[in-house]
């Protein structure tokens, strides 16, 4: 297993899908119980995802008390989670339903809470099933980000990658 985020010296050709929403429409949830966007999730972010041009998209979500390591600023873990989110939903502007398969987080500032974190994420490269995606976090300042975040999503088939856990999926709705 490769673990590194590592960009292609050539990217598949990649094109905008054609049933993306335009640039400032949200994009569809994926799954109403996912604990990023899904609006039935017991405990959630429930954020929503925003297209943007070409290969973008964005998110914004308000650094709730529940969200706290601490003391008084964001737990890295909710930020990672946010992050994966807003980069697994990026890989739909090119068409790709993915799972995450490498996610690196760098965090630069605290987050404290009450604050409103601005996320924005962009598909950089295609190689084969592997998606590259780039993110970063600010508070109101696109030049002075308070995290990034590189990943690698993995193209699946959906029907096949879930088969086994749809089930489950289906008895853990509270
Ligand atoms: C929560 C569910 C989300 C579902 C979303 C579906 C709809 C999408 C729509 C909307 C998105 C909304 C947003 C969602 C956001 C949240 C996403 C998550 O949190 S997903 C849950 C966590 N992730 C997993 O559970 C994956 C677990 N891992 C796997 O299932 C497999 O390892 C998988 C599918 C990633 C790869 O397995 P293989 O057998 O299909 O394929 P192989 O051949 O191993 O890998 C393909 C290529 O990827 C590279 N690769 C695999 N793992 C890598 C790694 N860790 N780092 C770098 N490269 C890796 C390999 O080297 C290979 O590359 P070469 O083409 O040969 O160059």
């Amino acid at each position: 297993m490769e673990n590194a985020f590592d960009l292609p010296a050539v990217s598949d050709p990649m094109s905008r899908h054609p049933k993306i929403p335009g640039p400032g429409e949200p994009i569809r949830l994926h799954h109403s119980l996912c604990y990023g966007c899904g609006d039935d999730a017991p405990i959630g972010l429930r954020l929503k995802v925003i297209a943007g041009e070409g290969f973008t998209v964005s998110a914004q979500m308000v650094v709730e008390q529940w969200m706290q390591g601490g003391p008084g600023v964001i737990h890295g873990g909710v930020l990672t989670a946010a992050f994966d989110e807003i980069l697994g939903t990026a890989p739909l502007t090119i068409g790709a339903p993915v799972v995450t398969a490498h996610l690196e987080v760098d965090f630069a500032k605290p987050i404290p809470l009450g604050s409103t974190l601005h996320l924005d994420a962009e598909v950089l490269a295609k190689e084969r099933r592997k998606v590259f995606v780039r993110a970063s976090a600010h508070l109101g300042d696109p030049e002075n980000p308070v995290a990034t975040a590189h990943s690698i999503f993995v193209e699946i088939d959906l029907k096949k990658h879930f088969a086994a856990y749809r089930d489950d999926a289906a008895q853990s709705r509270p």
